[in-house]
């Protein structure tokens, strides 16, 4: 039997003579096809005209059914691609917006440091979309719009269609996976049903103790401060909420509030830091790219750090869940969230060991993307909307005795340990953290990848399309809220938040993809914390002249703590009156 070479190499020397018409080449490839088929035993015409139509070409006319089909469907693919793409500049190019650079688009205006990107999203989308709530963009040959009026975030939240998480996720992969925050499809169904019921209301009766706990080390560190210089309060508020996820999420005591120098502490804030790089600079998007430059070593030191704890954490826990089970440990039915039937506190990742079934449903690494994207997700956003609402409090002298009249109502004097009945009694201390989170949304910003056309007002934004939610800009919608820069918790009062559209206020974003924490968790932690705080006064430490300054946009958040007590602009610093927590019993300390 001869080789496919042999019969090819032997074909190509009967095909040299040039043809001298396209019948004369037809006879040839027909006895050629006779021959083949006998030699090699098969008859397969499509195997016999695949070599022909591989042989060097004695002349220009070759034809080959096969090559003619493969250029055809090459044309047609061009064709559609070309015909989409038309149509995609077509309909974005009529969509207000700044105009773009070819390639680059309008990369070089937002080539920028991270902390002032937001800046410049923020002005282009008030530039070009005021009128109409948004407009276009292009990072590079990528088209975009920003948004910012609730009539047209509704029709991309509230559809299950637009679930797909865009590019700039993409960058949190090598650290979260594809877990809730970043997966798609049916894997992020699957997650979310598996998921949600991990945040049932009564895990927080579990965690009330971690805040507690946590929020005490809190008030201990910032009583050092108090009456020295000025000092930035955001490294102390997040070190606790690291804890506090860190517990609750892994089970796991990360002292990052006793021990600033954690590993595991450094590398999450280096890692996010390199990801927004990431995100905004588009040629250290490309992973050869990046892989190149200088930021990569870190990188892989830091996904090496947190990988390894979480794996290490989930390795110990499982097998602490083993010899339990083993050790007779019944699980208690009348604790749905109980797996090991004893009286301990139960971290998120119980519930996931739990709901893994011993790796039938979830394997170890889908435990790692989980516990890993609550750590990341459950720690940023409630430090930053804390610390903001410290701001807020410090500077507004009559919310502050709101608040803390209502805490004097619940508690009456006494300084015994808060309850979750407390934290929902607090209605206006409610009403002043979603006012903060209005003015100063944690997440500032979030992007979906358009899987079909949306319409929105005249327009038609074509699929392909990274639409970009600016929730910071769409929460102070003078339309909808009356004097949008003004912080006034009145604003969430139940008879102010009547007919207001839905789509208007999502810090927590919204529709089916909405935060897992939501409420439930999110708003009672930032809500626990705040009551530690107020333990400062109860404790009576003098925190008079004290005051925050804000100097920074939304992305890197910094918020000091100082004594300089006027509102004024200096040097890009906003300087604000002083932050005054009052005692339980007492008056203003
Ligand atoms: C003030 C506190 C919080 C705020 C403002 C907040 C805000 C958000 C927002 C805006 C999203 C949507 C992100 C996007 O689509 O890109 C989100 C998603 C998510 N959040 Fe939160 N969050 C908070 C607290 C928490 C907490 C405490 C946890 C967990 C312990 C958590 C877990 C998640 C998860 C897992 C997702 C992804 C959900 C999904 O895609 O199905 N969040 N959060």
């Amino acid at each position: 039997m001869v080789t496919r070479v042999q019969v090819v190499d032997r074909l190509s020397t009967r095909l040299k003579p040039n043809f001298k018409c396209r019948g004369e080449l037809m006879r040839v490839i027909a006895a050629v096809r006779v021959k083949v088929c006998y030699r090699l035993g098969v008859c397969e015409k499509y195997k016999v005209a695949l070599f022909v139509s591989l042989l060097p070409h004695s002349s220009g006319l070759l034809f080959s059914p096969i090559l003619t089909a493969l250029v055809v469907l090459l044309i047609v693919y061009l064709a559609v691609n070309y015909y989409k793409r038309a149509r995609l500049l077509k309909l974005i190019g009529l969509i207000p917006g700044p105009p773009g650079l070819p390639l680059v688009g309008n990369a070089i205006e937002v080539n920028v440091d991270h902390d002032e990107i937001f800046e410049r999203l923020s002005g282009i989308r008030q530039l070009w979309g005021s009128r109409l709530g948004f407009c276009k963009g292009w990072l590079g040959t990528k088209p975009y719009v920003f948004i910012s009026k609730a009539e047209c975030v509704e029709p991309i939240m509230g559809s299950i269609k637009h679930i797909e998480k865009s590019q700039e996720y993409y960058y949190l992969h090598p650290w979260l996976g594809t877990g809730l925050l970043t997966s798609t499809g049916l894997k992020w169904h699957k997650r979310r049903k598996i998921l949600t019921p991990a945040f049932h209301f009564r895990i927080l009766d579990d965690f009330i103790e971690v805040f507690r706990e946590q929020s005490d080390i809190l008030v201990e560190k910032l009583e050092k401060e108090v009456d020295k210089d000025a000092f930035n309060v955001f490294p102390y508020i997040t070190s606790c909420t690291l804890d506090v996820v860190c517990e609750t999420a892994m089970g796991y005591q990360s002292n990052s509030q006793n021990d600033k120098d954690s590993d595991y502490v450094k590398a999450v804030y280096e890692i996010g830091s390199i990801v927004q790089n990431r995100q905004a600079k588009i040629w250290l998007q490309p992973d050869f790219i990046f892989k190149m430059s200088s930021y990569y070593t870190r990188h892989q030191e830091c996904i090496k750090i947190l990988h390894g704890l979480s794996n290490k954490i989930i390795a110990e826990r499982k097998e602490e869940v083993r010899q339990e089970k083993e050790n007779g440990h019944k699980d208690n039915a009348k604790d749905e969230f109980s797996i090991l039937g004893s009286k301990k506190r139960l971290a998120f990742l119980d519930l996931l060991i739990e709901a893994s079934k011993e790796g039938t449903v979830l394997s170890d690494e889908d435990i790692r993307e989980e516990v890993d994207t609550f750590m990341f997700e459950g720690h940023d956003t409630t430090s930053a909307g804390l610390c903001w609402l410290l701001l807020l409090l410090g500077s507004n002298q009559e919310v502050q005795d709101r608040v803390v009249a209502e805490l004097d109502s619940i508690f009456e004097g006494s300084d015994r340990p808060f309850t979750m009945k407390d934290l929902n009694d607090m209605k206006y201390l409610e009403c002043c953290i979603k006012e903060a989170l209005r003015l100063y949304p944690s997440v500032p910003m979030l992007a979906r990848k358009l899987e079909e056309d949306v319409t929105l007002g005249d327009f038609l934004v074509p699929s392909g399309t990274t639409a970009m939610i600016i929730i910071y800009a769409l929460h102070r919608d003078p339309n909808v809220f009356k004097n949008p820069e003004v912080y006034n918790p009145d604003n969430f009062l139940p008879e102010n938040i009547q007919g207001r559209h839905p789509y208007s206020y999502i810090p927590f974003s919204a529709g089916p993809r909405n935060c897992i924490g939501l409420k439930g968790i999110g708003l009672k932690e930032i809500g626990m914390k705040e009551i530690g705080l107020k333990e400062i006064g109860s404790k009576e430490i003098d925190l008079k002249g004290i005051g925050l300054i804000e100097e920074i946009g939304m992305i890197e958040r910094e918020i000091f703590i100082t004594k300089k007590i006027s509102s004024f602009k200096e040097d890009g610093v906003r300087y604000v009156r002083p932050l005054r927590i009052r005692q339980l019993n007492a008056g203003l300390i």
